[in-house]
C-alpha cells in the first residue's frame, strides 16, 4: 500500500511531497514524480509526525467500564496520537511477566501502535518481568494515586538500579505524601462532583511534595546510573529540579492550560494527582515549554466514569482523559503564534522518539515509519465531550477551542480519516 502526499507543509515551514510505502516513509522531495494507490493533495495543509503519548491508562485488564484498548486507542487516532504507552496500573498490575502477557493479549485490539510499561509494587516479580519486552518501568509511584501503589524509598532505589542494568528507563511519578498539606481536609466544604471545590484537592497534595519527591528521584538515578523521567511535572519547580537533576520530564495538557482557577468549575472531574497549581506556575509550566526546558507533553490520559466523578472530593477518583484533546490544543496555540509548530512536533514526538528510543518513529523522515497526521492548522473548533471517542465521555477541556486532524495515519494504514475512526486492530507493540 502506498500514499502520495502532495504539497504537504512540514513542522518547518518547507513545502515537501511525501510517499509513503509499505508502512514506511519511503521519500520526502520537493517533488515526487510517482504513481501511489493513495493520492492525498494536502494542498499546503500540516503533515506531522504522529503524536506519541508516553503515559495513558487504558484501564484493561481490570478496569474495561472507564476504557478499553479499542476506545482508548480510537480516542488516540481521532487525536492524532499514533503510539501510546499504557501504565502499570491496572488489575492485576502490570508487576510480574504473567501479568504482562495478559495486558498484551488485550492490546492487540490497539488501532495505534503501543508500548506496555511494567510496573513496581511490594510483590512485583522483577525476573520475570523484566524478561518481557517493557515498554519502560514506570509509573513507580513515590506516593498512592489510582491503585495505590505508592512504594518505600528503598525498594525505588532498588527497581532503578534493577532497571539501570537492563538499560530500562524508569517513569516515577513523583509525590512525597509526607508533604501533603492534611490541614487541607477541615477546608473542604463537602460538595459533590461539580459542587466539589476541587481547590482544596490542590492545597492537600502541596508543590512542595513535587519538588522534594522529584529531587529524591534524581538523586537514586545518580547514585544508581538508573535513566529517570519524571511523569507529569506540574510545578516550575518540579521541571527544575528534574533538568537540574539530568532527568527528561514531561508536562500534560491539564497543567498546562487548566489551573486552580478552573477548580471551582471542574470539581471532582479537575482532581487529578499532581493537581491542578495557581495560574502563576501554571504560566512558569507553560514557558518552560515553549523555552524547551520541559522535552515532553503526555497526557496522563485518566478516563473515570461520569457516576464515579460524582462524588465527595475525598471520594471521587483521580484522574482526566486527554488523549484525544493533546495535539488539538498545542495546535491551537500554535495557531496564535503562542508556540511554533517546531515545537509542537518535537514535544509531541520527536523528543519522545528520543527520550525512549524509537529510532523508527517521531519524524517526517525517509525511513521512518509512517505515522503521520495531517491537519489544517486553520480549522479550529469547539471541543465537546460528546464528540471524542474515550468511553469516558466527558473531557476537562470542554468549550475551549482545538485543531483536529484531518488524517490520521499509522505505519501507512489511515485509522482516522477526519470523520471516522477505524475499529480494526493495527497497533504493534513498539518493544518487539
Ligand atoms: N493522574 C491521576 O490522577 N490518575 C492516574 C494515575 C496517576 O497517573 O497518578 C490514573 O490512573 O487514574
Ligand atoms: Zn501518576
Ligand atoms: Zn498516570
Amino acid at each position: 500500500m502506498s500514499t502520495l502526499f502532495r504539497d504537504a507543509r512540514l513542522a518547518d515551514g518547507r513545502v515537501r511531497d511525501v510517499r509513503t510505502e509499505s508502512g514506511r516513509i519511503a521519500e520526502v522531495a520537493a517533488s515526487i514524480d510517482a504513481d501511489a494507490d493513495r493520492v492525498v493533495d494536502a494542498d499546503g495543509r500540516l503533515l506531522l509526525p504522529g503524536a506519541i503519548d508516553a503515559h495513558v491508562h487504558f484501564r484493561e485488564p481490570g478496569h474495561g467500564h472507564k476504557e478499553t484498548w479499542t476506545t482508548g486507542s480510537q480516542s488516540a487516532a481521532a487525536g492524532g496520537v499514533t503510539t501510546v504507552v499504557d501504565q502499570p496500573n491496572t488489575t492485576p498490575p502490570t508487576v510480574s511477566g504473567a501479568a504482562f502477557d495478559e495486558k498484551a493479549s488485550l492490546a492487540e485490539a490497539s488501532v495505534v501502535d503501543y508500548g506496555i510499561n511494567g510496573g513496581v509494587t511490594p510483590d512485583w516479580d522483577p525476573e520475570s518481568l523484566f524478561d518481557r519486552p517493557l515498554f519502560a518501568l514506570g509509573e513507580v509511584f513515590l506516593a498512592d494515586s489510582t491503585g495505590d501503589m505508592g512504594i518505600e524509598a528503598d525498594r525505588f532505589a532498588d527497581a532503578v538500579e534493577r532497571a539501570a542494568a537492563r538499560d530500562v528507563v524508569v517513569t516515577v511519578h513523583a509525590e512525597d505524601a509526607d508533604l501533603f498539606d492534611d490541614s487541607a481536609r477541615d477546608r473542604d466544604a463537602g460538595g459533590v462532583g461539580r459542587d466539589a471545590d476541587a481547590d482544596v484537592w490542590s492545597q492537600f497534595r502541596s508543590p512542595e511534595a513535587e519538588a522534594a519527591a522529584v529531587e529524591r528521584a534524581v538523586e537514586v538515578g545518580a547514585e544508581t546510573g538508573g535513566e529517570i523521567h519524571i511523569a507529569h511535572t506540574s510545578t516550575p519547580e518540579g521541571v527544575d529540579a528534574a533538568v537540574a537533576g539530568g532527568a527528561t520530564c514531561e508536562v500534560t495538557p491539564h497543567h498546562l492550560f487548566l489551573s486552580r482557577e478552573d477548580a471551582t468549575e471542574l470539581g471532582t472531574y479537575g482532581r487529578m494527582n499532581p493537581p491542578l497549581r495557581g495560574e502563576e506556575r501554571r504560566a512558569g509550566l507553560w514557558d518552560r515549554l515553549v523555552d524547551g526546558d520541559v522535552d515532553i507533553v503526555a497526557t496522563d490520559h485518566a478516563p473515570h466514569t461520569v457516576e464515579e466523578k460524582e462524588a465527595g472530593l475525598w471520594d471521587a477518583p483521580s484522574g482526566v482523559p486527554g488523549v484525544e484533546t493533546m495535539l488539538p490544543l498545542l495546535l491551537e496555540r500554535a495557531r496564535r503564534d503562542e508556540i511554533s509548530y517546531e515545537r509542537v512536533r518535537d514535544v509531541t514526538a520527536a523528543n519522545v522518539a528520543d527520550a525512549f528510543d524509537l529510532p523508527n518513529k517521531g519524524r517526517v523522515r525517509e525511513g521512518c515509519d509512517a505515522d503521520l497526521v495531517l491537519v489544517d492548522p486553520e480549522n479550529a473548533r469547539e471541543i465537546r465531550g460528546d464528540d471524542l471517542h474515550s468511553k469516558c465521555g466527558w473531557t476537562p477541556f470542554e468549550g475551549r477551542t482545538g485543531v483536529f486532524p484531518d488524517l490520521t495515519m499509522v505505519r501507512g494504514r489511515v485509522v482516522f480519516d477526519g470523520d471516522s475512526v477505524t475499529d480494526e486492530p493495527i497497533g504493534e507493540n513498539v518493544r518487539r
